[in-house]
């Protein structure tokens, strides 16, 4: 019962219209395009994760979503707000874990708790929030002696001080140990169920993997994919290879899903390199393996050094960062 009632909640959260929205937004330092006309939307319970090789444009993104930024061209609003023009309409209700954290090392973690709530009109209890993100065995610890991972969680607790609806989180988990990092996703999962539309920026492919319900990845200024991580994964597709037998034509070779072979020649030998597209699922290139092991049956003939693999996000990743400027 307690479970259905949550489950609704989080669909009334979804369809929900979206609070972060950015439209064809550049930005540009000087002659350089850093963001090159990208376009995303955000709703309220949803995560949003943007990945992108160094110097994509994420941080920029972020910032000119925080309106420390008027953008070149293009538009974003926050809760309908331009979040540069007119950024204390929306100063409480939008929050950020930025790189880089803002924190003054002569304070001890409660004083820099405390003093963030003294400026919230509806803060958090400064205690609680250092268990959630725990940090309360070192509230009376100053900031300069915390490790990088111990500032991070210090950074995610001022940012919830606000109680934010929409959370900017740059690369919020880099310098946690394994523990902390469960720990923070534990945290950010929390939130999205309580309704918070989260842009997540991060290096850690299994981090969006686990959170983020939509993702884009940018690559120099643009945003190459988006889209749930099954659609992302659907549109790459799927490697089945295995080594030409001998007296076996190019011509020779069966289609898989309706996809022609790719051919090249590795230790000598001639290899076939299928990619197996269409809806994304753990059965996908087996699937579509099934023709291929009649085919060599009903020709006698062996499949040597057969691979059937399923596409990861890294491989995506991988291939738009190899894309070069295409
Ligand atoms: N203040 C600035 N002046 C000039 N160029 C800048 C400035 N800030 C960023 N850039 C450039 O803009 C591009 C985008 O930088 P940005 O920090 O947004 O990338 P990012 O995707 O966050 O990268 P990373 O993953 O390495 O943190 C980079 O080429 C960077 O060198």
């Amino acid at each position: 019962m307690e479970q259905t009632a949550k489950k609704n909640k989080e669909t009334d959260h979804r369809t929900a219209g979206p609070v972060v929205e950015v439209r064809d937004l550049r930005q540009r330092y000087g002659d350089f395009e850093a963001v090159k006309g990208i376009s995303f939307e955000i709703r309220p319970g949803e995560l949003f994760g943007l990945l992108g090789t160094n110097g994509a444009g994420k941080t920029t993104t972020i910032e000119t979503l925080e309106g420390f930024r008027r953008p070149s061209a293009g538009t974003v609003r926050v809760f309908g707000v331009d979040p540069y023009g007119q950024p204390s309409r929306i100063r409480e209700r939008a929050n950020a874990v930025l790189q880089g954290s803002g924190l003054f090392d002569d304070l001890t973690v409660r004083e820099t708790l405390d003093f963030t709530v003294g400026l919230a009109s509806r803060p958090r209890d400064a205690a609680e929030l250092l268990e959630t993100v725990g940090m309360a065995h070192k509230a009376d610890t100053m900031v300069r002696q915390l490790s990088g991972g111990e500032k991070r969680r210090l950074d995610l607790a001022s940012a919830l001080v606000t109680r934010p609806e929409v959370l900017y989180l740059d690369e919020p988990t880099t310098g946690m140990d394994p523990e902390g990092r469960r720990d923070t996703w534990k945290i950010i999962s929390d939130l999205k169920e309580q309704g918070t539309a989260i842009l997540l920026t991060t290096h850690y492919l299994d981090e969006v993997e686990q959170l983020a319900d939509r993702l884009a990845i940018m690559h120099r200024g643009e945003i190459r994919v988006e889209g749930t991580i099954g659609s992302v994964l659907a549109e790459y597709g799927d490697h089945i290879g295995f080594r030409v037998p001998a007296g076996v034509r190019s011509g020779d070779l069966p289609t898989l899903s309706g996809e022609r072979p790719g051919l090249e020649t590795r230790d000598g030998h001639l290899h076939v390199s299928y990619t197996v597209r269409g809806e994304a699922g753990p059965h996908r290139a087996y699937r579509a393996l099934a023709p291929l092991v009649e085919w060599a049956r009903d020709n006698d003939l062996e499949l040597a050094d057969l691979q059937v693999r399923g596409v990861t996000l890294e491989d995506v990743f991988l291939r738009i960062a190899d894309e070069g400027d295409e």
